[in-house]
């Protein structure tokens, strides 16, 4: 197997604030290679977009990061500006959620597209864009519309187009279908599994839904005050999760597009902790229905939960 697209070593992010250093990404592990998919999911507030925008280093200046995150085998934390311009859209990029707000609303989104293929100089622009745009089910016309005049669908396609513009390894998609109806989300999803399957390239996708993450994602990592709690194949994450968190946050998504997807995970009382300050011993003790005496002092790390899987419990999974 090649060098991983991208790879993550006990990477953290910290947050300077007046209260202190709040810790959001607390030692991460992860790897992506090339065609593969991961999904990340996980409550609000939990650090999954922060996790995404340190791929990039596209993070608030009060960021702080540490351990390794590497790119085709480079360490993002050590480049410096110019080396990160040069790897920004070429060798990964980002699909924000909403694209109202991610489009310059004054400008034809067909010169959002080619912006990025100008600045890596990447050939004919005209051409690339009308191509890009089919790719993505647009007629190559529509490169003259300004946002305003796209459904919410399409200007997500356009985000997509663009995310593509400079055939990047990797496609970093932060919730890229929240803000879309039920029908156009499904459309955008098979979208994006159809482009990584074309294209072979790696997604990362991040999701508070993980029904939207297992139509779309080979793999699932679920996150929970700044960790990931469990990793493993999709399908056997959510017929057998591991992780009484999982467990929880599969019980409340039955299926894709279900409006209650958007409101808190039912049967799973409490909110998440501030991560400013976390709980002794595992962070989900007190939410946890099978939560033991020693929850409360041991802070568990991921460990082998069965094949391919790992899971941040003390309790045993049944074979
Ligand atoms: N610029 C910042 N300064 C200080 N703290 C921040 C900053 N950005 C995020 N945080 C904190 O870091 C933690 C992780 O936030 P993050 O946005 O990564 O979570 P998330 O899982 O992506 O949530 P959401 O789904 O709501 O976007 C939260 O506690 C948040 O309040």
């Amino acid at each position: 197997m090649g060098e991983p697209l991208l790879e993550m070593r006990s990477a953290t992010v910290d947050y300077r604030t007046a209260g202190g250093l709040v810790p959001a990404v607390r030692g991460v592990d992860l790897r992506i290679d090339a065609g593969q998919t991961l999904g990340l999911a996980g409550e609000s507030g939990c650090g999954k977009s922060t996790l995404a925008m340190s791929v990039l280093r596209l993070l608030p200046r009060n960021a702080v990061v540490g351990g390794e995150i590497l790119l085709g085998g480079e360490n993002v934390t050590e480049m410096g500006w110019g080396r990160l311009r040069a790897v920004r859209w070429a060798e990964a990029s980002v699909v924000f959620q909403g694209a109202m707000h991610a489009l310059n609303p004054v400008q034809r989104v067909g010169e959002q597209i080619a912006e990025p293929i100008r600045v890596h100089g990447k050939g004919p622009v005209e051409r690339r864009v009308g191509e890009l745009l089919e790719q993505v089910g647009l007629p190559a016309r529509r490169a003259r519309a300004y946002p305003h005049e796209l459904s919410g669908g399409q200007r997500q396609r356009v985000m997509i187009a663009m995310a593509l513009a400079c055939s990047p390894g990797l496609i970093i998609a932060d919730e890229p279908t929240t803000a879309l109806d039920v029908m156009v989300q499904a459309q955008v999803l098979a979208l994006l599994s159809k482009l990584v399957d074309e294209l072979d390239i790696g997604l990362l996708m991040i999701s508070h839904d993980l029904s939207v993450l297992a139509s779309t994602c080979q793999r699932l990592a679920v996150m929970y005050a700044g960790r990931i709690v469990e990793q493993g194949r999709s399908a056997e994450v959510l017929r057998q999760p591991a992780h009484p968190y999982t467990k929880a946050l599969a019980a409340a998504f039955p299926t894709i597009g279900d409006p209650a997807s958007r409101l808190a995970p039912r049967g799973l009382a409490g909110d998440p902790p501030d991560p400013a300050q976390l709980p002794a011993g595992c962070p989900f003790h007190p939410r946890c229905p099978s939560a033991m005496a020693e929850c409360s002092v041991t802070d568990v790390l991921l460990r082998p939960a069965g094949e391919d899987r790992v899971s941040a419990c003390l309790l045993e999974v049944e074979p």
